[in-house]
């Protein structure tokens, strides 16, 4: 493999007499830290010290300063520590500063003694071996156990194990480096607060061992390790990696069944108008709750928002074209007909929500190929939509024609794929009760085949639905 020839610059790894010159290095740095150590628990000491002075004064100040300041002596007393003593006091902190920044200038040139990067891969790979050789597990080793000779005093830390995985990447041993991995996240769990100095956190591990899952197809595994954090934390190109098989390549060609413990009927509940004239309802989820309505949007409505559309290219910005959308589009008020009053009154009547708030709806056309990559629906988080109207809670899509080829709505968490139908719509939440965001709601547009695409979307927000929406308490549980 590519450190096959590497020298290592110390080769600390090579031979235990080598390894003695670390232990001396070790010792320096210890004596160092515990110097620095007592020059700040000094100053902390002082610190204290004064405050507590200072808070005391403060105390027989304020129960009765007409007295306390009557007598000329209290009165000198608090200019001269302001005038005089504070200056003294931040000469001490300044100088004591650099007393204690020597002992990190010294932490600094030591480090020509240290293993390097190639060390490091040296003794890794002198543990892969061993554990080649003799059938050793990383289970086995994080606990100490070496062959049956076992040392729980020699047992490893989480953050040795993840390095272990790190390294079996490069060497490409996946299935070693998860094991690897789930070893590191056991012993995190069990002790983690000796990382708080250290850039290092379960997202650490979660993030190399999901981006890994990806790397090898294993799309469900791997989401199991991003959960609230997204996938932000992963480089750009697994991410692409991630949304072009998840959702296009795997997901727009597969056909999923709907469960079968899910039922259609009639709504006529969410408002009182739906007694006299329910709507075809298909529930196709239900967490996070979503459903299908059929016939909701009708032919002379559609027609008029076809006749009335001025289509522009999506952008992003001012200018640039959106890579995310293929797709032309064009916002509608509610304000901008009858047709849209009354679609806004249906949209009322088939969630039960507010439109208060809310932003336009937005006629999208989509041309071959056209496609809408995988996303959520919720705001990014600087958003400043997001402070105006609050997240956008439900979104609810109308197809306005039939698609003949793909172009179905797809969301891969849920296995759940939607063909267009002239006339239906798809409401869904994008939020959990308790407003956190649902992570299992991204979805994307599988690019149309044949055929063009017509959808109406309108974004419902959160602000004005307190009184509306069931308020339960589910806050991080991220099913
Ligand atoms: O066109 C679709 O099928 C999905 C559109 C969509 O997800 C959106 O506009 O947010
Ligand atoms: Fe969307």
């Amino acid at each position: 493999n590519e450190f096959a020839n590497t020298v290592p610059d110390k080769a600390y790894a090579a031979s235990t007499s080598r390894l003695m010159k670390l232990l001396e290095v070790e010792d320096e740095l210890a004596e160092n830290l515990s110097g620095y150590v007592e020059k700040l628990k000094r100053k902390l000491s002082i610190v204290e010290k004064s405050l507590c002075n200072l808070k005391a004064k403060h105390i027989q100040m304020k129960m009765d300063y007409e007295t306390y300041f009557g007598n000329p002596l209290n009165s000198f007393s608090l200019i001269y520590r302001l005038s005089s003593s504070w200056k003294m006091w931040l000469k001490y902190t300044s100088e004591s500063q650099k007393e204690e920044l020597e002992h990190i200038d010294e932490a600094h040139r030591m480090r020509t003694q240290l293993p390097t990067s190639s060390d490091l891969q040296m003794a890794s790979r002198g543990i892969d071996e061993l554990m080649a050789y003799y059938k050793l597990t990383p289970e086995e080793l994080g606990v100490g156990n070496l062959s049956g000779y076992t040392r729980p005093e020699t047992a490893l830390s989480s953050l040795d194990c993840y390095a272990l995985g790190e390294f079996c990447i490069q060497i490409r041993k996946d299935a070693l480096a998860e094991a690897w991995f789930n070893a590191s996240l056991r012993l995190f769990k069990e002790n983690n607060s000796v990382y708080n100095v250290y850039d290092f956190s379960r997202t650490t591990i979660d993030t190399s061992w999901g981006a890994l899952l990806i790397k090898n197809n294993q799309y469900d595994a791997a989401f199991n390790h991003f959960g609230q954090s997204s996938l932000s934390n992963i480089s750009r190109e697994v991410q692409n990696q991630f949304e072009e098989d998840l959702g296009a390549k795997r997901n727009c060609s597969a056909k999923f069944r709907l469960p079968n413990h899910l039922h259609c009927r009639y709504n006529s509940s969410t408002s009182p108008f739906l007694h006299i004239a329910p709507l075809k309802m298909e529930e196709i989820s239900t967490d996070p709750y979503m459903v299908v309505y059929h016939d909701v949007i009708y032919e002379n409505e559609i027609n008029w928002l076809l006749d009335n559309s001025d289509f522009r290219t999506s952008l992003v910005g001012e200018s640039q074209i959106s890579t995310l959308r293929t797709s032309q589009d064009m916002p509608f008020g509610a304000n901008s007909g009858e047709v849209m009053r009354n679609i806004e009154k249906r949209i009322k009547d088939m969630t039960g929500l507010s439109m208060d708030l809310s932003e336009d709806f937005m006629l999208i056309n989509y041309g071959i190929g056209g496609t809408y990559k995988m996303h959520y629906d919720f705001y990014v988080y600087s958003e400043p939509l997001r402070f105006l109207r609050g997240e956008r809670i439900v979104t609810v899509l109308f197809y306005l024609g039939d698609v003949e080829l793909s172009g179905s709505t797809v969301f891969p968490f849920l296995n759940i794929s939607i063909t267009p139908k002239k006339g239906s719509a798809v409401m869904w939440y994008n939020l959990h009760n308790s407003g956190d965001v649902h992570q299992k709601t991204q979805h994307c547009a599988c690019p149309v085949v044949v055929g063009s695409k017509y959808v109406l979307t309108k974004w419902i927000n959160e602000l004005h639905q307190t009184f509306i929406t069931p308020c339960m308490k589910d806050s991080n549980i991220h099913s």
